[in-house]
């Protein structure tokens, strides 16, 4: 024998319970069944609020149950072929009728007692049983509507009545002996021994059904509702949750207790007292497995599942006179019993100093009252401090019976909390080790759930939330390239990249899945785009609140590298190619560096110089086992170098300059690299590196920008401008081919000083053969000293560019891995 129960929104329209039907075919087909129901979706509600109106002379009352009258009958018309409507819509009528002169008995004497309250609500499930037995019948099924009032007996405590268990499993066991017709059950009543109808608490559905399944030793318990079964975590709040797919029965009661409301843990006692396993299954979906909750010995992964529990405060009780600590428990705990306060966590350490309770929000004021009243001597005295409160709060618990005599769990846990920021107020687990609970921030829940569930759950693929501003040349070719890398990375990288935001210096746009990188939109194409605030952005960004998030920066602008401490405070990592951070004040500089360090937090910037060409790592890592830079010697601009070498083919050089910008070379404004800021700002970087206190006055540069350029209102005047010095930069070219030499833009640092300009190179020099936009980077360190170290290749460009950013990227995917 199964036993299969249907909630409310299984049965809320004809729709509906044609899926329910099905499902009890093919379960009657397998063997054995019997069928509970609850009430027809919202029915429940209507009838207790229709009484509470009642009770208030409230006449609303009689429109909303003649509503609820109709729906009744619109569903028998529905479930019925004409000639056999009669009868059901009689039953229908008659309870209806005796509803209304129930509703109009209370109306009249303002009084509903718990015990008439118990007999109303007990309409709901006595019309949606007898509906679904009769509509069985028409479909072919031998049902047969069974009163639970007859078998189900309990004490007359209305509206949580207590089950009488002897008598009840004797009364069922005696119903079903010899009746082989399939019991269509009304779900949540009972009745005491006297006949009066009593109802069983919340859940009390589920209860019902399990209720039936131990007294009928029945072989399982299918709970059928409108999720696929019990899930690692609260969806809303954790987009990667997926159901669990087997849980102990003291999982299953751990987890529901804080937050997991599929199933309701006293609900289960009967069947699991037996022994019977419990299903958690989707009528909307009746091919996913949904949920097994039974006996068996935890297996698989650490934990189960990560539950939570929002609005919760905590009170501290201390003070240098808590000596008899026994007696100081007692005493808290008497007092918030006596005002009804339930205690969900407490805490209290060795030094049996303070003791820690959180308990729900709403009644922190009223257990501060009862807890000082209670010690108000001790208050006045000084032995005790007032309590301390501390609101806005929240708990997150990790469950599963596996963690027991296994170490590593409460390990695993806070580090996820910590790197990503998450502050922890308390922490209680009991010597079961069945549950960690950390209280952090009501802000940190959802940053906390996810980082928690993507090191428990997802351990084996890291996720990065990435947001990304600059959406220009760069940031459209990383945009591709994860695009293009995205399943082989998942796969063999372990490895998710997401892109939540995205803007340019005009839209800002955000998606919490994370955007269709393969059709990403353009900031201002992208639904839900918004006019661009940098502030506002990153507001988003926190509030999102995604575990291992990263800023990408993809733009030249100041504004944005302003915000690096405030995003490196929030614990989001950075991604750059933009020079302006590191190449502002020597103090940021260094403080951006300490902060990430601080925070534990990359802050990545290796396209700073020469693109993805591998310059800061090396010189980072040259440093970092002991090395020491004497001289640096570097063609450090891709367009400049292009600029100078094609400039040789004879082409006039404003021309050269439009193809360079064209080709993606230069920086949003080429006069950044022709005036030689750009190269100035990554020999100070390289400098800087090389861990020298290089300022921007210690530079001396050369610009190759006219005069009459400068002043140029737009990039368009510059290069019309331009033209007018093309002779000039032409006699520059052949005045250099006479010496046998080559015009090459390049920057060297020596002595804590550097300089920038154009120099003229013999045939020999190295740098006289970088062709395109070739970058060349020389370092004699004390190490490298009779040769230098090189590093030559591409060093501008959008592919190489953005493949350097998209490799700083991955490198914060390999740092976060736990
Ligand atoms: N082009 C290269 O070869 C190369 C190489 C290495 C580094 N870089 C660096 O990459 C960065 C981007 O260069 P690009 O060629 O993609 O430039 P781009 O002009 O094509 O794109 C810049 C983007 O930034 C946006 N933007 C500008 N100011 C903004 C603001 N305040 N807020 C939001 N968005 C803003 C613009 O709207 C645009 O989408 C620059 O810092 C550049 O120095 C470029
Ligand atoms: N505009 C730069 C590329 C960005 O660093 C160059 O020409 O090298
Ligand atoms: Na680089």
């Amino acid at each position: 024998m199964k036993i299969l129960k249907f909630g409310g929104s299984s049965v809320a329209n004809q729709a509906n319970i044609k899926k329910v039907f099905e499902i009890i075919q093919k379960s009657q087909s397998e063997g054995d069944i019997a069928v509970v129901f609850s009430a027809f979706g919202g029915v429940t509600e209507v009838l207790l609020n229709s009484a509470a109106a009642a009770k208030n002379g409230d006449k609303s009352y009689v429109q909303d149950i003649k509503i609820l009258e109709d729906r009744h009958i619109e569903l028998v018309r529905q479930l019925f072929p004409i000639n056999l409507q009669s009868p059901v819509l009689t039953y229908v009528k008659v309870r209806f009728n005796e509803l209304e002169d129930l509703f109009h008995g209370i109306f009249l004497i303002k009084e509903c007692s718990p015990r008439t309250l118990d007999y109303v609500a007990s309409f709901g499930e006595r019309l949606s049983a007898f509906v679904l037995a009769e509509a069985l019948k028409v479909e072919g099924f031998n049902s047969k509507y069974l009163d639970a009032r007859e078998v189900v007996r309990t004490n007359d405590r209305f509206g949580n009545a207590k089950v009488d268990f002897p008598a009840t499993n004797d009364l069922i066991l005696d119903y079903f002996h010899n009746n082989s017709t399939i019991q269509i059950i009304t779900g949540f009543i009972g009745s005491t021994s006297k006949g009066e109808t009593t109802t069983l608490g919340r859940s009390g559905s589920d209860y019902t059904a399990s209720i039936f399944a131990s007294a009928l030793h029945a072989e399982s318990l299918e709970i059928w509702t409108d999720v696929s079964g019990v899930m690692t975590s609260d969806p809303r709040l954790v987009y990667t949750a997926f159901t669990i797919p087997q849980l102990s029965y003291s999982e299953a009661m751990e987890l529901s207790h804080f937050g997991a409301k599929v199933i309701f843990p006293s609900t289960m006692m009967p069947a699991m007292k037996k022994g019977i396993p419990i299903y958690i299954k989707n009528t909307f979906e009746p091919s996913n497995p949904g949920t097994l909750i039974n006996g068996d010995a935890p297996s698989g992964k650490l934990i189960k599942g990560i539950s939570s529990m929002s609005d919760i405060s905590l009170l501290n009780i201390q003070g240098a006179g808590i000596l008899d600590v026994i007696d100081v428990n007692r005493r808290i705990f008497s007092a918030l019993s006596s005002v009804n306060i339930n205690v969900i966590l407490i805490s209290q350490a060795s030094s049996e100093q303070i003791t820690c309770l959180a308990i729900k929000s709403f009644e922190v004021t009223l257990a501060k009252e009862a807890i000082e009243k209670e010690f108000f001597h001790e208050i006045r005295n000084g032995e005790i401090d007032v309590v301390h409160v501390i609101s806005d709060l929240a708990i997150v618990a990790v469950v599963g019976e596996n963690m027991k005599q296994n170490p590593g769990a409460s390990g695993r846990m806070f580090q996820a909390l910590g790197r990503n920021n998450v502050n922890v107020y308390a922490i209680a687990q009991g010597s079961s080790e069945l549950n960690i609970s950390a209280v952090v921030s009501k802000s940190d829940l959802q940053k906390a759930l996810n980082a928690l569930h993507e090191a428990f759950f997802l351990s084996d693929n890291k996720v990065l939330h990435v947001f990304l501003v600059g959406v220009g040349l760069i940031g459209q070719a990383l945009i591709k390239m994860i695009a293009n890398q995205q399943q082989k990375l998942q796969k063999e990288n372990l490895l998710d990249i997401q892109i939540h935001g995205i803007a340019n210096s005009r839209y800002m746009a955000f998606n919490e899945d994370g955007f269709d990188l393969k059709n990403c939109p353009l900031p201002e194409a992208a639904e839900g785009a918004k006019e661009m605030d940098l502030d506002k952005f990153i507001s988003q960004m926190e509030s999102m609140n995604f575990s291992n998030s990263v800023f990408v920066d993809c733009t030249a602008s100041q504004d944005v590298a302003d915000f690096y401490e405030r995003i490196l405070e929030a614990k989001v990592a950075i991604v750059t190619p933009n020079k302006k951070a590191n190449s502002s004040s020597l103090e940021k500089y260094k403080n951006l560096k300490k902060l990430a360090g601080k925070r534990s937090v990359k802050f990545l910037y290796e396209t700073n110089v020469a693109a993805g060409l591998p310059v800061i790592n090396t010189l980072q890592d040259l440093m970092l086992s002991g090395d020491k830079v004497i001289k640096i010697e570097a063609v450090l601009s891709g367009s400049m170098n292009y600029i100078f070498s094609e400039l040789e083919k004879g082409a006039p050089f404003s021309e050269v300059v439009k193809l360079a910008k064209e080709k993606g070379y230069t920086e949003p404004d080429p006069r950044d690299d022709l005036s030689g800021m750009d190269v100035a700002r990554k020999i100070l970087i390289l400098g800087r590196e090389a861990e020298q206190d290089l300022h921007f006055e210690d530079i001396s540069i050369q610009s190759m920008v006219p005069e009459d350029c400068v002043e140029a209102g737009s990039v368009d005047e510059f290069f019309h401008k331009l033209m007018g010095h093309d002779g000039e930069f032409a006699n520059l070219l052949a005045e250099a081919a006479e010496r046998g030499e080559k015009l090459r833009f390049m920057a060297t640092l020596e002595n804590g000083k550097a300089k920038v300009g154009l120099k003229s190179l013999d045939n020999s020099h190295p740098f006289s053969t970088l062709k395109g936009s070739d970058n060349m980077i020389l370092f004699t360190t004390e190490r490298y000293h009779d040769f230098p170290m090189i590093i030559r290749g591409p060093g501008a460009g959008a592919d190489v560019t953005a493949a350097g950013v998209f490799a700083d990227v991955i490198r914060l995917g390999n740092y976060t891995r736990s």
